[in-house]
């Protein structure tokens, strides 16, 4: 069997993306995914996605971590794969599209891509971290010497002892200014870090206004992998109008063959 796929990425958060409008796919193979995402067996990916049709916007996404399993909303992956629809044809410079969090809004404008994601209305603060999600879910921590800091370790450690089973993705941060913030992230599902976390830089930016640490509802946020914006509107309820923002960008293309 025969499967094209495109290879994105975004702030080095890469992804394979499947065309799956007709169906190519078969979508409960955990195995398979795993192995096109594997490094050194496969393609080498933090997941992989599915675009396919929807009824009344312009595509679904369906995400799979590259452990293989579905999994929760990918800010990094919605960026890309709305960049995949415009190489498609689907979509130009505005994107509407389904994921498992619900309906999201994109706009392209070169390398750029800005996605709203979804509104989040509960936050859980803690003495010495915060938890949230943004279509994912996020423990987010300060710490001191982010570049040093032992993320994988740390990471597997609070998402295994906190967060059971279910599990989280674990972002450590540290500020850089006022609206300016370093961060990398350990996630779920790749269990390790990753260049950039899309729903993870968000979960930061609202946690860093919720706890005072800005003031600002526009704040940018440095990941290994490159720069990323969130901006958002703080209202009695919560967080709504909230935008990921930055490059997302097609690497290259080929077939699979299995
Ligand atoms: N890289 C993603 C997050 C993907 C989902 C995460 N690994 C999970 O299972 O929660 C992003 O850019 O948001």
């Amino acid at each position: 069997m025969e499967i094209p796929f495109f290879k994105y990425q975004g702030t080095g958060n890469d992804f394979v993306m499947i065309d799956n409008r007709q169906g190519i796919f078969i979508k409960n193979n955990t195995e398979l995914v795993a192995k096109i995402c594997d490094r050194r067996f496969g393609i080498g990916a933090d997941g992989l996605i599915l675009l396919e049709n929807h009824p009344d916007l312009d595509f679904n996404m369906v995400y799979y971590n590259s452990d293989g399993n579905l999994s929760s909303m990918c800010g990094n992956g919605g960026r890309c794969i709305s960049q995949f629809a415009k190489q498609l044809g689907i979509v130009d410079i505005t994107a509407k599209f389904e994921a498992v969090d619900g309906l999201h809004e994109a706009s392209i404008q070169g390398m750029n891509v800005s996605l709203k994601m979804a509104d989040v209305s509960r936050i859980s603060l803690s003495e010495n971290c915060t938890f949230l999600d943004t279509g994912s879910p996020h423990h987010v921590q300060i710490v001191s010497q982010l570049d040093t800091f032992d993320v994988d370790y740390e990471g597997a450690n609070i998402r295994n002892s906190i967060y059971g089973k279910e599990g989280a993705n674990v972002n450590f941060v540290q500020a850089l200014g006022n609206d300016i913030f370093s961060v990398r992230t350990y996630e779920r599902g790749v269990e390790a870090e990753t260049l950039s976390c899309g729903t993870g830089v968000t979960a930061v930016a609202l946690a860093m206004f919720e706890t005072g640490k800005t003031t600002s509802n526009k704040v940018t946020l440095q990941t290994p992998g490159g720069v990323l914006t969130v901006r958002f509107k703080k209202q009695a309820t919560g967080f709504t109008d909230i935008y990921l923002e930055g490059p997302a960008s097609f690497v290259f293309k080929g077939i699979w063959t299995c």
